[in-house]
């Protein structure tokens, strides 16, 4: 028999994804994932389950409207000893706005007996009734056959019988899941391929658990099978160790596996956007290695890669970047050759002769620096400041002489423990002798305070700059206080931009300072600003 090429995607971010530890969606985090699912073109979008929670039943009530998917609430089948038009189970998933119910049921034997605690039988029963009952109020049924695999191996006659009774009862779609996330991938294509059998696979959806780190690798072993829906969430979020990750099926279903899903023009240039977009919702940091839409996903390093990268892409990317909506990083660093300090010379506009001797001798800086403890692969601003320095000229915006730190733990008037600093700095800014004291809630805050107030008066450039990040790494604990430490700042303005430099000394603050000085530095010559016409008389 001919299998279609079309693959229907399901969405259950915001239902599955929902169960993952430390994740809690609100209203309007979940009206804008769903939106944007929907904008992409995926089929389902699977919004939670109404009646379990406040968030769920808010969201149900008003939910967006969708231009392409259909919108799916999430339950189970009734209550042994209910009849289903008797369920308030049932009843809370059939009275939203939502015209298509995805209903999850048991089918592994050893649940039934020790989950549910009823009869093998009855609970078929339960599953034909439920979904019937549910047919004659939704446009679309779908059933979720809880631990298919777990149960297949165990007892395949009665999980086929589960799915003949869901099928019995109407359900457009028979999703096999793989709850405990534990079963292979060569067992999933096995056994799909033996239900295909004797359902359609454009029937048969597959939702697995990413328990071995095989839940995007069970997926595609379903659809080789036969299946033709497939359950995942964004960033594979889910229960314990998530779901497949619909932001790795969807471009190995399209572009590996010549699959057609239904999505949008232009969207599969959108899942960069999206992935991200989940994680700033949700204040989680983003997976830097994320296959496809991670910002290492394609960050070329190794000085063997970058030569090659340089004369092809190909040579070291499976895919172009653009079409994940993603872009290709050189990294400079101690694995660098030549070809990553040229390749980011014109990344940043610099224009230098490949001969130059100050390119070669900028290698070997950044070599020794990264062995003394700087790293500059994180720190793009940082190398480009050296890079200028060394082969071209930037200016010196100001001179520090010192600075003085003071940092102060006591008790107040009202017996709150209270930490504060205090730092002075003196320094020399467009020919004057400035001296100044900023006051932070730590050392490094009160030094850019300082700064800053010597600073911005000569370059007004300054004010709209604000630290975003910053990390402090000991790197030789063996040495103990006397350790080196590396700093590390994220810096960013009212343009948007954002730039990292870093600092190394054996003290913290002299290593924080550094990374100050380079940031304050790159953005005064980003901003074009010029000392000499700032000359105070
Ligand atoms: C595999 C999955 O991920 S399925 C989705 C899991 N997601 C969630 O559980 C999140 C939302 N859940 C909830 O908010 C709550 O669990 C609710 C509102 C659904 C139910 O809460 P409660 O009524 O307090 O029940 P509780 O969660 O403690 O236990 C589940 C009950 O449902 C029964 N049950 C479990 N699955 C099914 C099913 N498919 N059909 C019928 N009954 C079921 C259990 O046997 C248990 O019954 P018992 O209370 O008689 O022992
Ligand atoms: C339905 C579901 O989430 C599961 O079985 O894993």
């Amino acid at each position: 028999m001919s299998q279609s090429n079309r693959v229907y995607l399901f969405d259950t971010t915001l239902r599955d994804g929902a169960q993952t530890q430390g994740v809690d969606f609100t209203v309007a985090d979940k009206a804008a994932i769903a939106r944007e699912l929907d904008r992409l073109g995926i089929d389902y979008i699977e919004g939670g389950w109404p009646g379990a929670n406040p968030t769920d039943d808010r969201f149900f009530a008003d939910p967006p409207e969708f231009q392409n998917a259909k919108f799916v609430a999430f339950g189970m089948t009734r209550r042994a000893g209910r009849s289903a038009a008797n369920d308030p189970g049932l009843a809370s998933i059939l009275q939203t706005k939502a015209r298509n119910v995805c209903m999850v049921g048991k089918t592994w034997d050893f649940h039934v007996d020790v989950a549910l605690e009823v009869d093998r039988d009855e609970y078929l029963e339960m599953i034909t009734d439920s979904l019937a009952y549910a047919k004659t109020r939704m446009d679309e049924t779908m059933f979720d056959a809880e631990h298919f695999f777990d149960g297949y191996k165990a007892n395949p006659d009665y999980a086929m019988a589960c799915l003949a009774a869901a099928e019995k009862a109407g359900a457009r779609w028979l999703v096999l899941c793989d709850t405990n996330g534990g079963t292979l991938p060569h067992e999933v294509e096995r056994i799909v391929g033996e239900v295909v059998k004797k359902i359609p696979g454009d029937r048969i959806g597959i939702h697995t658990h990413n328990d071995t780190e095989n839940a995007v690798a069970n997926t595609l072993a379903a659809v080789r099978a036969g299946a033709r829906q497939v359950q995942g969430t964004i960033n594979g979020l889910g229960e314990r160790c998530g779901n497949a990750n619909m932001i790795a099926l969807i471009p190995n279903l399209v572009l590996k596996m010549g699959f057609d899903t239904g999505l949008k023009d232009g969207a599969m240039q959108r899942l960069t956007h999206l992935s991200r977009l989940l994680d700033d919702r949700l204040n989680m940091p983003t997976n830097r290695s994320a296959a496809y839409v991670g910002t290492r996903a394609f960050a070329h390093k190794g000085g063997l890669h970058v030569s090659a990268v340089e004369k092809d892409p190909k040579t070291y990317e499976h895919v172009d970047p653009e079409v994940v909506g993603n872009q290709r990083i050189i990294v400079v660093s101690d694995q660098a050759g030549r070809s990553n300090i040229m390749a980011r010379f014109r990344q940043i506009g610099l224009e230098v002769d490949p001969k130059n001797p100050g390119v070669a001798r900028l290698l070997e800086i950044v070599k020794e620096r990264e062995s003394e403890g700087y790293a500059y692969d994180g720190a793009d601003a940082s190398f480009e400041l050296l890079a200028r320095h060394q082969l071209q000229t930037v200016p010196d915006y100001f001179s520090l002489q010192s600075f003085r730190v003071l940092a102060e733990r006591r008790v107040n008037a009202r017996g709150q423990t209270v930490a504060l600093s205090e730092a002075t700095v003196k320094l020399d800014v467009a020919g004057r002798r400035a001296m100044e004291v900023g006051e932070g809630n730590g050392p490094v805050n009160a030094l850019d305070a300082a700064l800053r107030k010597a600073l911005v008066p000569v370059y007004p450039e300054l004010e709209d700059m604000r630290l975003v990040d910053f990390k402090v790494r000991i790197l030789d604990s063996a040495g103990g206080t006397a350790a080196t430490t590396r700093v590390m700042i994220e810096s960013a303005d009212a343009k948007g931009r954002r730039w990292s430099t870093i600092g190394v000394s054996p003290n913290i603050v002299d290593a924080s300072y550094n990374a100050l000085y380079d940031a304050i530095t790159y953005k005064l010559f980003r901003d074009g600003a010029t000392p000499a016409e700032k000359v105070v008389a």
